[in-house]
């Protein structure tokens, strides 16, 4: 069972703490209401799905508000070769759009294209009006040159907030799209009140899409959290996770986190999804945290139903911001 309860503070699920505990009793919410001891606390759900729905809706409401100035929100996506898995993303965003009344926009290119053919169709995205941001989807098949497609992209209609003038704005606190995970990350954790200011988070993982502009989006002054950012030199990484109040795993390797290394009451946000054969032979995805981290963690960001939901949402929020500016 999941507690509906907001956790306002890590500590709070200590059981120092557990009298001061506010009204139990939810409608519906089936628990005892009497004091649990740390074995039996089991973790609130940050909710990415729920709260995706919430910003959809607002999203809608200011679409509906440019509709009335002669505008229409577009996003772009291209695609690049055949991969189910990656299909199946730009598939979800489309339906994200539909469901806001933003245009798709949609471009797709065989496995074998060449690098001018992906690079033509980035130009024509940046000339096009009705395109108010694009994602190029990752990864790209060997033949390009990713590095270069991502420089090419107009820094203005880049939906993910990756191209490197972006990167580069947020580390000087200018202002830009911002990168979607990062930002539907902290906009997660301030909707369930997880206090970010003072806090120590850990941060696991230090990719270029999650991990390290997480670390610099946690470190600005509007959010002032102490970030340490582990990675795969870190020796001991345990002793950096147990010492968080909020342990944040982008790292790709299933079951990384476990409880032994959370602080009892601390959040977790699983940003990992490695798709693993199971053995019944089926393909499924899974995140980086252990199924046990729930029975020690005050709350906690799963995979599915955490991160991804709020990736989409942010992606679409840098559209309709993007379109809002004019
Ligand atoms: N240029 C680019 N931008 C991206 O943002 C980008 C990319 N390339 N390449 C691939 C990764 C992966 N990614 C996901 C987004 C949402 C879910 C998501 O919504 N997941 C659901 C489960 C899957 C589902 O139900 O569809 C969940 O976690 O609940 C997953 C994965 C974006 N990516």
């Amino acid at each position: 069972m999941l507690r509906t309860r907001r956790a306002r503070d890590s500590r709070e699920l200590l059981p120092d703490h557990a009298d001061l505990e506010v009204g139990g009793g939810l409608p519906g919410g089936g628990g005892g209401g009497g004091r649990e001891t740390i074995e039996s606390v089991t973790a609130t759900l940050l909710d990415g799905k729920a709260a995706a729905a919430a910003i959809k809706d607002d999203l809608r409401a200011r679409v509906k508000a440019l509709a009335e100035r002669g505008i229409v929100p577009g996003l772009g996506t291209v695609l690049v070769g055949e991969d189910p898995g990656s299909q199946a993303y730009v598939n979800g965003k489309h339906r994200d759009c539909a469901e806001v009344g933003i245009a798709s926009i949609r471009r797709e290119l065989p496995g074998d294209a060449t690098q001018e053919q992906v690079e033509a169709v980035v130009a024509e995205l940046n000339a096009d009006p009705a395109c108010h941001g694009y994602i190029v989807q990752l990864p790209l098949p060997p033949q390009i040159d990713t590095q270069r497609i991502l420089e090419l992209i107009d820094p203005d209609k880049d939906a993910d907030g990756l191209h490197p003038i972006n990167l580069g704005r947020l580390v000087l606190g200018y202002d830009g799209p911002l990168p979607c995970t990062p930002r539907g990350i902290v906009d997660l954790l301030r909707r369930y009140d997880v206090p970010l200011r003072g806090a120590e988070v850990a941060v696991v993982g230090r990719g270029n899409t999650v991990g390290r502009p997480l670390g610099l989006l946690l470190t600005r002054r509007t959010e002032n959290a102490t970030v340490t950012l582990c990675h795969t030199g870190t020796l001991d990484l345990g002793t950096h996770t147990r010492a968080a109040d909020i342990v944040i795993v982008a790292a790709g390797v299933p079951g990384l986190l476990t409880a032994d290394m959370v602080k009892p009451g601390a959040a977790v946000v699983d940003v990992g999804i490695t798709r693993v054969v199971g053995e019944d032979g089926k393909g499924r995805y899974t995140g980086d945290v252990s199924a046990e981290v729930a029975e020690v963690a005050g709350a906690i960001a799963p995979m599915p139903g955490g991160v991804g939901p709020m990736t989409r949402a942010m992606l679409l929020t840098n559209v309709v911001e993007r379109a809002e500016r004019g």
